[in-house]
């Protein structure tokens, strides 16, 4: 038998899956890291931790390997996206990276906007310009950290950073590449009209490839420190959310994605890169080539409930928090929570407010909040999803798919506010097996990604929307979206108090 390893690089741990030819996941292990948030707003990451993580858990999973590992013939990796990593002329990493949920970049939103253009830049990206992306965050250490900036010889995203110290190549792939904010997303090149405009070196920008190029084998050091074969082929693989839409057979017209990982995504599949969404929502280029697709994204989905269990419930685990949630009733007796705990992107951009409870009664216990939390992130992925449905997509079947398909009520509850079909499938490790599959796909076993998952993916449940839930939570939605006007005021005066 023979194997791929699927590497994903996710923002609360590095995920790491064997999968055999016939898509079955052999072994799976995860190896956390920490956030660093010195300010309100900030987000950063250590990439040595991202580094000695994903060894050690290649190496645990070598030595609970029985096969050879010869057989394990290739690699591929998916990504947090738009992570800024800058590196000096030695490839060493300069400072921290500084993260997708990182909101300190307003001020460089607005002077991209001042001279590029808002027009301009969503002709070029197909985005607006939002504190997440990766360009804001380089004109950012460009004007607050010169001497750092001087220093900086390219950048590269996560991932890239990751494989970078596995294989010794250099690349960033154009899936990763689209959320930069730096790349003509329809032409596939990086665009020297923005460098130029706000005068960053092109150099800075690194080679491109597509995400099931192969871009060499694992380093003999890395390979004496794993246990793998310096033979194993490594594909450049992806961004997280088109790792995800691979991993959950996103792959034409017609197909809805939801996943719960730290953040939270509503994605849609597109052919072309010709829509206009008006930058309503996120349009970047698929894993798959040359196509697309579209997403809404909740910055704090899987967030906020992991804010609210280490706040409130830090021994629990998430099993046990979640346990009562089925039998609160819905609205959980008049709670309602937004999940702005860092800010948000869809739909409100705005990197000032913060999140709510309404409602808060004498009679609430812990599991009452446990479902507000569950039901505020739902609600806030249903905002992507009307958004699309306000476009035209027909959406009535979604995959589900990341930490937060793990929960049997979670499931039931995204039924029954997105009044759609939920699937979830036999691995609720979407971007990993999306890695997995890349690297498949990469070594020839299959001749598409299409075929790849047909053989691979595997529906394990459908969750059905119940009417009378469906028609209970249209009325609290109308609530919940009516909290983001009446505290805006109130999140910006609270500014001041935050440090
Ligand atoms: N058993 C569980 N039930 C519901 N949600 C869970 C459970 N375990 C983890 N989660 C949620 O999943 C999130 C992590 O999902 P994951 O897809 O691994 O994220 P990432 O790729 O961002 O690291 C956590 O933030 C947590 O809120
Ligand atoms: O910023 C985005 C997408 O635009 C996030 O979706 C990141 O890609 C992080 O993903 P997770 O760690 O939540 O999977």
């Amino acid at each position: 038998m023979k194997y791929v390893i699927g590497i994903d690089l996710g923002t609360s741990a590095v995920k790491i899956l064997l999968v055999n030819q016939h898509g079955d996941v052999v072994q799976e292990l995860s190896k956390a890291y920490p956030l660093i948030q010195e300010k309100t707003g900030y987000s950063e990451q250590d990439p040595q931790a991202w580094v000695d993580q994903t060894v050690s858990g290649l190496s645990d999973l070598l030595k609970d390997f029985n096969g050879n590992p010869e057989d394990i013939e290739g690699i591929s990796f998916s990504g947090q996206m738009h992570g800024l990593v800058l590196l000096d002329e030695k490839n060493d990493v300069l400072r921290n990276a500084i993260l997708w949920n990182d909101t300190r970049t307003t001020e460089q939103c607005k002077r991209i906007y001042e001279i590029v253009g808002e027009k301009r830049l969503l002709d070029i990206t197909k985005n607006p310009a939002l504190e997440g992306f990766t360009l804001p965050k380089i004109l950012w250490v460009k004007e607050n950290e010169p001497e750092v900036f001087e220093k900086a010889k390219v950048f590269v995203l996560p991932k890239d950073y990751v494989r970078y110290k596995l294989t010794g190549s250099l690349h960033m792939e154009y899936s990763d590449a689209a959320g930069t904010l730096l790349l003509d997303v329809r032409k596939q090149e990086w665009s020297n009209e923005i460098c130029e405009l706000l005068e960053i070196d092109h150099h800075l920008c690194p080679p491109l490839v597509h995400s099931h190029d192969e871009v060499g084998t694992i380093s003999p050091e890395i390979a004496k420190r794993t246990g793998l074969s310096e033979s194993v082929r490594v594909f450049a693989g992806g961004a997280d959310n088109a790792c995800g839409a691979i991993g959950a057979g996103i792959l034409e017209d017609g197909k809805t994605l939801c996943s719960i990982g730290t953040s939270g995504v509503v994605l849609s599949y597109e052919e072309n890169g010709t829509k206009d969404f008006q930058g309503k929502v996120h349009y970047f280029n698929h894993s798959a080539p040359d196509v697309y697709y579209t997403m809404g994204v909740t910055l704090a989905a899987g967030y906020s409930l992991t804010w609210f269990k280490d706040v409130f419930a830090k021994e629990e685990s998430f099993e046990n928090l979640l346990a009562n949630v089925g039998s609160v009733p819905i609205g959980a007796n008049g709670l309602l929570f937004t999940p702005y705990i860092v800010g948000e992107r869809t739909p409100h951009v705005d990197a000032e407010i913060r999140g709510s409870f309404i409602g808060m009664d004498g009679s609430h216990q812990l599991e009452h909040f446990a479902r507000a939390v569950l039901e505020g992130i739902t609600f806030s992925l249903n905002d992507s999803v009307e958004i699309f449905r306000e476009n035209g997509k027909n959406i009535d079947t979604v995959i589900s798919i990341g930490g937060g398909a793990k929960n049997e009520a979670w499931l039931q509850m995204q039924a029954d506010i997105f009044n759609a079909k939920i699937v979830k499938l036999s691995s609720e490790q979407g971007p990993g097996m999306g890695a997995a599959m890349l690297a498949a796909y990469g070594c020839g076993w299959f001749a598409s990604l299409q075929d790849c998952a047909k053989e691979f993916l595997r529906e394990e449940k459908v969750y059905e929307p119940i009417q009378e839930h469906v028609e209970s939570y249209r009325g609290l939605y109308e609530i919940y979206k009516d909290i983001y006007p009446a505290t805006t005021g109130l999140n910006k005066r609270l500014m001041e108090y935050r440090n």
